[in-house]
Formats: C-alpha cells, structure tokens, sequence
C-alpha cells in the first residue's frame, strides 16, 4: 500500500499527464497554438434564448465551424439544447454580433505609454468588442505612408487579442502625391483619415478642402471611405479659442465657449459640397465620407440629410459619451471629460439620441483616445491646456445600453450601430451579423445585471483613472466574447495567447 502511495500513483498521473497533452484533440485551431481559445474545440454550437439576428431576437443554436458560422437555427430552447455534444448553453445571456470600434487611439508605436496594442485589445475584448480599427494619429509616426503603417504592423504583432484595422492619414504633405497614397492603401489601409483642425498632434496636420478633394479622388479607385473630425477653426471666434477672455479654465462652460458648434457646422458645410463629388458620375465615384464624431445635433446635424439623401455617399457617428454627458453636469476641474468635439448641452445630447434612433445618425464609435495621467492635468484641473479625449473602450456596450434604455434602444439597434454599419464602413463583409458564413464574431451579455464602475471593477485600459465613466452604476454585463471562433474573454478571464489577426484590405 505504501509502495503504491509513494511510487506508482505519481508514476500514473505522470504517464497520464502526457498521454493528455499528446492525445488532445488535433485539428481546431487552438491546439495549433495551444493557446488562442478558452475552449478546447473549434466546433461548437452557443444556444441562448436570445440569439440576435438580422432577422431579429429569437431562441437559437449557432454552429461555429472553424472560425465561422455555419449554420443558425431558430426554434425551441429546450430542443436546441438538445441537439450536440459540444453546446455552450448561455440561457438567458443576449448573444450578438462582437462590436466593432471603428475609432480608436492605440497609439502604438511611438506612444505605448498612452495606450498599446495589448492593453487596448485585452479591454476591447472584455467588454464585447471583436474589431477595432485604428486611428493613425497619437502614435508616431503617424501611420501617414506605406511604411509607417508597416511600423504599426510591427508593432502588433503577438499583442492583439482582438482583430485590428487601420485607416492611413491623410495630411498635406501625401494629399498632392496620388502615388504615396495608392502605397499606403495597396499595403491595407482601409480607408483614410484626416483632420479639419489641429489635431494637437504636430507630425498629423490638417487639411483643407482641396487635399479633401484630392484625396476622395484615389479613394474612388479603391471604394474606400474618407473619415474626418470635422471641426473648422473660424476666424471670428479665433479670440475664444485661444483663451484670452477671462473665463475660468476651470470651469467646463470656458471650454464649451471655445469650440462652438458653428465649427462643427463650417466644417460640415465643406463636407457636404465635397460629398457631391462622391455621387453617381462625380470626380469620386466610389469614395465615401464619414463624419466622425458628431456632438452638434442641431444645425450640423440638419446639413448631413440633404446629401444623404440626395445619392452623396456620406455617413455619420457619434460617440457614447455625446449620449451620456451633458455640459451643465460636469464638474469643474474634471478634465478626464474633455473631448474635441466638446459634449454640448442637455437638449443636444437628447436630440443626438433622436437622431440616432430616427436613422440621421448611422452608428456608433468609442472614439477612445487616451493620454498619461499628467497630460490631463488633474491638480490643475485646467480644460484648455489638458489633453482633449476620452478613455472608454472597455465600457461602450454597457454604457450605450444603459443611458439608452431611457429611449427603448433594442437589441437589433444595438447590433446595427455597433457591428453592422461599422463592418459596412470598413469593408468588412464577413463581420457585422449573426449569419452562416461569417466570422464567428460574438459578444455575448445580461443586459439586466448591474454593476459598479469602482475601484474594484478589472480595467484593462493602461491608465484607470482618466476614463470619465468611473463611479458609475451601469447595466450590461459582459460574459464571453469570441472572436472566429476563439474564446478570447469568459467571466473575467482573457485567452493566454494573443491570437487576434491585423485586417488588411484586399485589392
Ligand atoms: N488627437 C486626438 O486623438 N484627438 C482626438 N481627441 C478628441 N476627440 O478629443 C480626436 O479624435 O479628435
Ligand atoms: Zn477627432
Ligand atoms: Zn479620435
């Protein structure tokens, strides 16, 4: 008996252990690797009783195959349940289409300190998101050219536990050079990106109209889309910007002060004559424009529908936190609020939700865009020199679902602004829906179970205490997020590999 104790049952588990890792199941993915899923089979099949759809939100079996779709049955729970071995049984859980983060900030490479490609992937995957798209501006260099974008691939590479594209910049110095520009697209980029304004990052200058122009005129070649913050410095306001009457800087309405909605309005202006261009028979033909983060939900908001619905290929975003602050609430000194465009008054924030759910405004994006603590100057609290942007990767689900409750968002809503369109946007074909075929993109979450924003609450974005949604109670939480099938994100816990793939457009 001793004998067995002390000699043979280690021998055993021994034998056995390698057995085990020899024997295990070939073929899936992640014994490739060993490491790119919390689950052990690539053929599975998630049944909830609220599956969402194209079709709507139903009880359903999805049969993931290989990283896709491969089939999606409605029908009763119970039988659904019934029918394989390898069922993940997720109840009452919403299963629906991962989000996908057309705007953010990664920063990487150049400013890692900011924010990097595994902090910014490892949230976006906790809180539901399959798909970001990079921003490529913060980081340095910006991804401007053919071999800067290159630098960001580099940079990426075993860091991203989510899939990631990249729009390229466009700035002055390629606008004019169509053969620049063709590099950079041909080497993936899916789109462009540029700025009216300064965009407080010196090697990412503004453009005007005409490099606009320019630019929409490659893009057409490509059927690629231009994104652009749209804000436009006027003249006659140029004193408030800088600052110069005696406001307190403390204080958010200074701010507000400096950057009026008539910026976001001429900027507009120029789109919209720019966007006539993208029509049927245009110098641009196949380009499209996207406004991104819209905050004006008046007279900006009223010049978007005529070329929209006139046959000019434009679109519109906004962001959760134009939807869930107003000015009049944010206290002094709080610069993790300060955002460009700046969050506007209550009755702009509740016309922004009007638009969105009436279709004016087409989807949804984080626009994420972290800094160091210091650079927000929290001892100074001053809202005209600290970093302007917003740090909420992790939380836009919850936060979209939980102020727009208020306003009977649905589930169908929720999948069209945050998966549908943004895949549209990208040229993602094989994202965005729940469908046989696709990518097995899925987040899925108890809208019903709340939870507190504290010091407690895992945040996986570099910097905690920047992001202006601490200390909130929300509703939303998120259970499993799968990206082509892997099980990247489950109760708290991330895949141990980083096995996310950068998207690069094909010709
Ligand atoms: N340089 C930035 O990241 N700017 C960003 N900042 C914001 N939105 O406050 C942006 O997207 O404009
Ligand atoms: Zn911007
Ligand atoms: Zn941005």
């Amino acid at each position: 008996m001793d004998f067995l104790k002390s000699k043979l049952l280690p021998l055993i588990v021994l034998i056995a252990s390698i057995f085990f890792l020899y024997f295990r199941t070939p073929s899936s993915k992640q014994s490739i690797d060993g490491e790119c899923s919390l689950l052990t089979h690539d053929h599975f099949w998630i049944v909830s009783k609220r599956v969402v759809t194209p079709r709507g939100v139903a009880p359903g079996a999805v049969e993931v195959k290989a990283g896709r779709i491969n089939t999606v049955k409605e029908g009763e729970y119970d039988k659904l349940l019934l029918q394989n071995e390898h069922v993940l049984d997720y109840g009452d859980a919403v299963v629906m289409p991962g989000l996908i983060d057309a705007h953010v900030h990664l920063d990487e490479p150049g400013r890692e300190e900011w924010e990097g490609f595994s902090t910014g992937t490892k949230a976006a995957a906790a809180g539901g998101i399959t798909t970001l798209i990079d921003m490529p501006l913060n980081n340095f260099p910006s991804t401007v050219s053919e071999e800067t974008l290159k630098l960001k691939l580099e940079a990426a590479k075993k860091k991203l536990y989510v899939d990631v594209g990249f729009w390229g910049g466009l700035v002055p110095e390629n606008a004019f050079d169509p053969s620049a520009l063709n590099k950079l697209l041909k080497a993936g980029a899916l789109g462009l990106k540029s700025f009216m304004c300064p965009s407080g990052i010196n090697d990412f200058p503004m453009t005007n109209s005409t490099h606009i122009k320019e630019g929409l005129k490659v893009l057409a070649k490509y059927k690629r889309p231009l994104l652009v913050h749209s804000e436009v410095v006027l003249e006659s306001e140029s004193h408030i910007a800088l600052g110069s009457d005696e406001s307190d800087p403390r204080s958010y309405a200074t701010y507000l002060k400096t950057r009026p909605s008539s910026w976001e309005e001429a900027a507009i202006r120029q789109l919209k004559d720019a966007s006539e261009e993208t029509r049927v028979g245009g110098n641009a033909e196949g380009a499209h424009i996207h406004i991104v983060h819209l905050a004006d939900s008046r007279a900006s908001l009223d010049l978007i529908k005529a070329p929209k619905s006139g046959g000019s290929s434009l679109t519109v975003e906004t962001c959760p936190h134009y939807l869930a602050f107003s000015a009049e609430e944010i206290p002094d000194g709080d610069t993790r609020f300060k955002c460009a465009p700046p969050i506007r008054d209550e009755a702009n924030r509740q016309s922004l939700w009007e638009a969105l759910l009436e279709g004016h405004i087409d989807m949804l994006s984080s626009d994420h865009s972290p800094s160091t603590p210091d650079l927000k100057l929290f001892d100074e609290g001053d809202f005209l020199r600290a970093w302007g942007g917003i740090s909420s990767l992790q939380f836009v689900l919850p936060i979209t679902w939980s102020y727009g409750k208020a306003y009977g968002i649905t589930f169908n809503q929720l999948a069209s602004w945050w998966s549908e369109r943004p895949a549209k946007l990208a040229g993602q074909t094989n994202k965005g829906a729940i469908k046989s075929e696709m990518d097995a993109d899925f987040v899925v979450w108890m809208p019903e179970v709340e939870f507190e924003l504290d010091e407690n609450y895992v945040i996986y974005h570099k910097h905690r205490n920047i992001s202006a949604y601490l200390g909130q109670r929300m509703s939303g939480k998120v259970l499993a997020t799968f990206v082509r099938g892997n099980l990247v994100y489950s109760e708290g816990k991330h895949a141990s590999a980083a096995c996310g793939a950068p998207i690069l457009a094909k010709q």
